[in-house]
């Protein structure tokens, strides 16, 4: 059995979702269908959940929703038009949409996580429709019925664990289960969502409780390249990688597939295959646990995030000060924040954050409440930060990996903020200005795979 994704890119329009249907046709093992709700259509295209979300800042703001919600339903107009779809199935989508800002809400968080998920939720019924017509033996399944349950977190949960019991009831199903993405429960039965790309999160959050052979994830790209093709064209493509391969890469910047979905599949250890719905034939990417190590390549990938900040402070004797990272730790637990990294020197410490975390009055409370508990001789928030990873289980036993990057970002005359290596065996991650983040990343793997193949071709 096999789980299948579509994300938002393969179900933009009719013509995309005939190839989802051409996909589904075409093997019988393929009877968990997740889906994303409405993606772009064409550069310069809104994703329905964008679309979503002005819905739900313009109600909450009291502001006239007419067009936005005529909008939103268009995009499922076209879908359900282009199969013929009748007017008495598209007619509740379209009621659901107009009445969402009628519904209750404990607050605006409950109220954008579940405007957001509808995007998802009335494209699994209108595709289970659509399948149907098609003489499949399909239905839609709801991830309160599917058993998944969430922590409360509306626009961030986690999958709570008992669900896997629940969901492995619908182990072995003979029809094919159209299940949205992106959102599920909390205990108390409200909508929250993952985070933004999470359907890539329910697809293996399922693939992991029906125990599936495979999790096919169909998005817009022939495989997982080696950088991000907007950067560089037609990069090296990613044959096989190793979970831990892809999860630093997607957490540092490979938007192709979530961080977080990397997860329920080593648990599970489900081989995931990225493919590409506009070339299905194409073999695509499979991740899993372990890979045949290519010695003419010791990377696999490079990423930079730019959506990182640092809080740097000084202060002399900070290696002898019994105490100072407790204090440190415990005020960014009282306001709820988690850090991502956190290198140090004698008398001086970085804490790097995810960035969307922060707000600039959040900031100075905390540089306010620090500067209180430990008195630093500096300290300032930087947000000219990008992160950039260097990935490659081929690096964990190979000399100078480190002097040619740094030797080829210096060449390129960029300033390198931080060094983090040892922490992870097979990555090395700098600290770099945002100005520099696509040109180190070109730079990187000028050295790592075009010197690579030019020395292959010799
Ligand atoms: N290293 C990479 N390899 C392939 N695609 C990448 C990579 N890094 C970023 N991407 C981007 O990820 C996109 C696919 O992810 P996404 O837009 O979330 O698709 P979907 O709509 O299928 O969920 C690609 O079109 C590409 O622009
Ligand atoms: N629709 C949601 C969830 C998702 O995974 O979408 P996509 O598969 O289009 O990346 C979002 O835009 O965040």
């Amino acid at each position: 059995m096999k789980v299948i994704k579509f994300g938002g890119s393969s179900l933009a329009s009719s013509s995309q979702l005939q190839k989802v249907l051409a996909i589904v046709e075409a093997d019988d093992q393929r009877k968990y269908v997740i889906v994303s709700a409405p993606g772009k259509r064409f550069d310069g295209d809104t994703k329905v959940t964008d679309l979503l979300i002005q819905y739900a800042r313009q109600t909450i703001h009291h502001q006239d929703t007419t067009a936005i919600s005529t909008a939103i339903c268009d995009r499922y107009a076209e879908i359900g038009h282009g199969f013929n779809v009748p007017a008495a199935q598209l007619e509740p989508i379209f009621a659901t949409i107009r009445d969402l800002p009628k519904q209750e809400y404990a607050d605006n968080s409950y109220l954008m996580a579940a405007f957001k998920a509808h995007g998802e939720r009335l494209n699994a019924q209108l595709v289970a429709a659509v399948f149907q017509q098609s003489g499949l033996n399909a239905r839609y399944l709801d991830p309160h019925d599917a058993g998944m349950v969430v922590t409360d977190v509306p626009d961030d949960a986690q999958i709570i664990d008992s669900s896997y019991d629940r969901l492995a009831k619908w182990a072995d199903s003979d029809q094919i289960l159209v299940i949205p993405g992106f959102f599920a429960y909390n205990r108390n039965g409200q909508i929250c969502t993952f985070s933004r790309g999470g359907s890539d999160i329910t697809g293996a959050i399922v693939a992991r409780g029906v125990h599936a052979e495979r999790y096919e994830n169909f998005t817009d790209v022939d495989a997982i390249y080696a950088v991000n093709p907007s950067l560089v064209p037609q990069p090296a493509a990613i044959t096989e990688m190793t979970f831990r391969e892809m999860r630093e890469l997607s957490y540092a910047g490979f938007s192709v597939f979530h961080d977080e979905a990397l997860i329920p599949a080593i648990q599970g250890n489900i081989t995931v295959n990225v493919k590409n719905t506009n070339h299905p034939e194409a073999p695509g990417t499979l991740i899993k646990s372990t890979r045949q190590p290519n010695p003419d390549y010791p990377v696999t990938g490079i990423a930079s995030s730019s959506s990182f900040c640092s809080l740097y402070l000084r202060k002399y004797l900070l290696n002898k000060e019994v105490g100072l990272g407790r204090k440190i730790l415990t005020i960014l637990e009282n306001h709820h924040i988690s850090y991502e990294h956190m290198p140090s020197g004698i008398d001086d410490l970085t804490i790097i954050f995810d960035e969307h975390q922060l707000n600039p009055d959040l900031e100075q409370t905390l540089i306010d409440e620090i500067s209180a508990a430990i008195h630093p001789d500096e300290i300032h928030f930087n947000h000219d930060y990008s992160i950039l990873m260097l990935v490659g289980e081929n690096m964990r036993n190979r000399v100078g990996i480190m002097s040619r990057a740094a030797t080829a970002l210096a060449d390129h005359n960029i300033k390198l903020i931080m060094v983090n290596q040892g922490a992870s065996e097979i990555s090395i991650m700098f600290g770099i200005h945002d100005r520099d983040a696509d040109q180190a990343v070109i730079a990187l793997y000028n050295e790592f795979f075009q010197t690579a193949k030019l020395m292959a071709e010799n």
